[in-house]
């Protein structure tokens, strides 16, 4: 950031820290729409990192062959993503079957759920896969800001979500392990979280 020019380096500051308090805003209607306490998961989630990636795809002679993004999901807990206001590109997958364009509209971001509030709503939310496109005719920007647990943060089902006699669908792990995890392997395969089910 200390190359950016001042003013640009002043926008960003505000824009990080305004998408912040919009995603603790956000967990909190989440832990209540769960039947949480309204700062369950931030209190979960700990010292929060925040991590943004500015993604840039390049117009593609050949998009047919290839992806801007390939298939995945989040590993973190929240991703609040500003779309380039001209050119399209992010799919979501629908039941598991359906590529759906979002198109961006003027003025709204969107918000991805990540692998993390999937385990911790012990999988009554779950995090979306997607991936971008690119086109033969317009290089397209994304913006991604990803709220993401401490490291050292322990992730599990809220006990208030697993049934009286049921056993909780994930068990518990580190960010740190679940992170190391999903990096080790390719984007598109599995779901990671299908490798912290029951007792594996
Ligand atoms: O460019 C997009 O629309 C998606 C970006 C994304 O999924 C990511 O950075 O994780
Ligand atoms: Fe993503």
């Amino acid at each position: 950031m200390t190359s950016f020019p001042s003013s640009c380096r002043e926008i960003i500051s505000t824009y990080c820290r305004e998408v912040r308090l919009l995603g603790l805003r956000l967990l909190g209607a989440i832990s209540l729409g769960l039947g949480l306490e309204e700062d369950y998961i931030e209190n979960v989630l700990g010292e929060q990192e925040q991590h943004m990636a500015v993604n840039d795809y390049p117009r593609c002679p050949e998009p047919d062959l290839t992806y801007g993004l390939p298939k995945h999901t989040d590993p973190n807990a929240l991703t609040i993503l500003l779309m380039d206001p001209h050119v399209s590109g992010l799919q979501v997958l629908k039941n598991g079957a359906q590529w759906i364009a979002v198109d961006s509209r003027p003025n709204a971001l969107v918000v991805n759920l990540g692998d993390q509030l999937q385990a911790l709503s012990n999988g009554a939310y779950k995090s979306v896969w997607h991936r971008a496109v690119v086109n033969a005719a317009r290089e397209r920007l994304s913006v991604a800001s990803f709220l993401c647990p401490c490291n050292s943060t322990v992730i599990g089902p809220a006990a208030k979500l697993v049934g009286d006699g049921d056993e909780p669908v994930y068990r518990s792990y580190t960010y740190d392990e679940y992170y190391k995890k999903f990096w080790s392997r390719n984007l598109d395969q599995d779901h990671c979280l299908e490798l912290f089910t029951g007792q594996k």
